[in-house]
């Protein structure tokens, strides 16, 4: 994976700004190039991150039942407008074999996944998919909650309205008891 070239940004927010009949010399947008490559070599770090990685922290535990890490915030770029959308994700699965992983790692591969130029369905399915592939647990479902501001300050325009998406893997597939746990858990306060 390649490093973000910063200077490439500074070069290209520049002529943006010409082409909007801005002018990139007068003071208040002087340092913007720079600062708005800084900003993105923040919000497209995970580019450079595979959010399998995450699950290297294995514990031993016999636990092979539901854990659920629900509400964990989020941050994306819309690869379409690269305008944010911004949720939560809820993140189940049941352990197999003893391999249980660290709570907040799969808060890290969210945020790993999330900050990239991205669709919702892709942050959804690839959580879900690293998470089947390191661990290989009994099930994994992920759900994603956005509001995408491509569809709320532009476009369309219809603030408030919010895409909900859902990856569901092994057990979770054929049990409808097991689905219906994890969505009554993450519905509750
Ligand atoms: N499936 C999916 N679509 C998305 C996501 N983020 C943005 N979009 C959509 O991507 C589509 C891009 O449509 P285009 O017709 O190519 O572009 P556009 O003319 O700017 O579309 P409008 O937003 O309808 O004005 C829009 O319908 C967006 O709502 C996402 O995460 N998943
Ligand atoms: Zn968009």
């Amino acid at each position: 994976m390649s490093e973000i070239n910063q200077g490439k940004i500074e070069e290209a927010v520049k002529l943006i700004l010409e082409a909007i009949g801005e002018d990139p010399e007068r003071e208040g947008l002087l340092d913007t190039p720079k600062r708005v490559a800084r900003m993105y070599t923040e919000i497209f770090s995970g580019l450079n991150e595979d959010p399998s990685e995450h699950f290297k922290t294995i514990f031993g535990e016999d636990h092979e039942e539901l854990v659920l890490i629900k509400d964990i915030p989020f941050y994306s770029m819309c690869e379409h407008h690269l305008v944010p959308f911004y949720g939560h994700a809820h993140v189940a699965y049941i352990p197999k074999g003893g391999r249980v992983t660290g709570l907040s790692k799969m808060a890290r591969a969210v945020e790993a996944v999330a900050k990239r130029p991205q669709l919702q369905e892709r942050i959804t399915s690839t959580v879900a998919d690293s998470i089947l592939d390191t661990l290989d647990p009994h099930g994994v479902m992920v759900i994603v909650e956005a509001e995408h501001m491509c569809m709320t300050m532009r476009g369309v325009k219809k603030p408030g309205s919010k895409t909900i998406t859902s990856a569901v893997r092994g057990v979770f597939q054929t049990d409808q008891a097991a689905r219906a746990e994890v969505l009554s858990l993450i519905h509750s306060s």
